[in-house]
């Protein structure tokens, strides 16, 4: 995570006389605080202003502390709301939960209390970096993907072909239509496909298209991908996965800017904006002659790299939460809210399927929860379920474990009897016995 920004607090009271006490302690240890004295002031200040969590007094008059906090949670589900009360009138605990506030702390306040709190809170959501959607569908407040939608302003409207690298499921073709969103053919279409789906041979009349008869079973004409996203975008995914042969056609369409459908004689000039990803390393290709360096480098003018979603933490709070909303409007039902264990589990795993992993999950648990709230449990079963997450042990003690097992094995089936055992296993005795004292395997105990 970043650690240029301190955490913004923004603390509603209207006892002037605690603001000042409270927002020296909490400036002391390193958080950023600005006080107001009223709930209205606060969701006022919320529209100029992104905070990181909202310590908030109960009792207030007007607008008390749980309608501040209504607001503020149809507004910015993601900010983490922590309730202080005067001893004794916590109101129920688990329904307070259940309406989604981070914590409650107790007035006179234990700092201790408070600062754990406020870690916690900015440990599962995160520091804002004062953005978190762009005027693109990319949600995010990570610092390096702030810096990419800044460079796809620049880059957008220019017509340097752009080649986006990252893992799959990091939003590759998220990207791809944010830098379209932002081009010079903004207004034209958006054309997608992914090299790696479509079989080899129907890939280039795919692209190209093809005249009526130019092979079995072009019974019409049929225009390619290139000529439907003229004066447009075209994105070229898992350009890596394109055979060789295509790619040297590729290459002299991007330095011809015009296309020759299969089975015909005439050129067709094209204007079209390429935009193309991959999350194979090309340069290995390169090396290893499965992709051509000249292509590499017309296509990679600039190279935007995705990062993996474990590498902005920040955002999967963020993320979760978007995602939910998101199916509630679909299903047209109240948003259901992560408890603070069940996020603490999303921001703690690994997501190695990334973005697209992290929408399964929650598709996922907000359909199996009944209430609102989404357990810990829940989430701690979706991802232990979830097949993209195997633990993968080395080579090495996967050998030792198949070892292992086999030396037990041939042992079952020669009843305990090791000089049976190292024939079957094609080993003289002696080797065969260093197998099994090396593995501790207890011959007795398998008979
Ligand atoms: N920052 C984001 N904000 C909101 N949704 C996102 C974000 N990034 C990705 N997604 C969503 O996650 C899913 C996967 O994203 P996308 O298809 O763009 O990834 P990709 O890198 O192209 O994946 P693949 O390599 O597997 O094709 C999509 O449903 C996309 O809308």
């Amino acid at each position: 995570m970043r650690a240029a920004s301190k955490p913004r607090v923004l603390l509603v009271d209207d006892d002037v006389s605690l603001l000042k006490l409270l927002t020296i302690r909490i400036e002391s240890n390193g958080y950023q605080v600005t006080t107001v004295d009223n709930g209205m002031t606060a969701l006022q200040l919320l529209k100029r202003s992104t905070f990181d969590v909202v310590l908030t007094d109960l009792r207030m008059d007007e607008m008390d502390g749980m309608a501040l906090h209504r607001q503020l949670q149809s507004r910015y589900p993601a900010l983490p709301v922590i309730m202080m009360t005067a001893h004794g009138s916590i109101p129920d605990a688990v329904e307070a939960t259940k309406q989604g506030i981070f914590a409650f702390i107790t007035k006179p306040i234990n700092k201790d209390e408070l600062f754990d709190s406020l870690a916690k809170a900015i440990e599962i959501h995160g520091v804002h970096e004062g953005r978190e959607i762009a005027e693109t569908n990319i949600i995010t407040r990570s610092g390096p993907m702030l810096h990419l939608l800044e460079q796809i302003k620049l880059l957008g409207p220019t017509q340097v072909n752009i080649l986006i690298t990252g893992a799959s499921g990091t939003g590759k073709e998220l990207l791809a239509q944010a830098i379209h969103q932002h081009s010079h053919v903004s207004d034209g279409p958006f054309v997608a496909i992914n090299c790696g789906a479509v079989p080899s041979e129907l890939l280039e009349s795919e692209l190209f298209g093809h005249k009526k008869g130019a092979f079995t079973g072009a019974v019409k004409d049929h225009q390619g991908l290139f000529q439907q996203a003229q004066r447009g975008t075209l994105f070229l995914d898992e350009i890596g996965d394109m055979p060789l042969n295509l790619q040297v056609k590729l290459l002299r369409v991007l330095q011809e800017k015009s296309i020759r459908p299969v089975g015909f004689q005439e050129e067709i000039p094209i204007d079209v904006r390429i935009v193309s990803a991959t999350h194979k390393n090309l340069s290995e290709a390169i090396i290893n002659q499965q992709f051509r360096e000249d292509l590499y480098y017309r296509l990679n003018v600039v190279n935007l790299k995705l990062p993996p979603l474990s590498e902005r933490r920040e955002d999967i709070s963020l993320l979760a939460q978007y995602f939910s909303g998101r199916i509630a409007k679909r299903m047209n039902h109240e948003e259901k809210r992560f408890a603070n264990d069940a996020m603490h589990a999303l921001v703690r795993y690994d997501w190695p399927g990334n973005i697209r992993q992290l929408q399964n999950v929650v598709e996922q648990v907000v359909a199996l929860t009944p209430s609102h709230i989404i357990s810990a449990q829940l989430v701690e079963n979706a991802l232990h379920s979830d097949v993209n997450h195997v633990e993968l042990m080395s080579l090495n003690d996967a050998k030792k474990e198949f070892e292992r097992d086999y030396l037990i094995n041939i042992l079952k089936i020669a009843a305990g009897n090791v000089a049976e055992g190292a024939k079957l296993a094609k080993r003289n005795r002696s080797d065969f016995y260093k197998l099994i004292k090396k593995h501790n395997i207890d011959v007795d105990s398998i008979i």
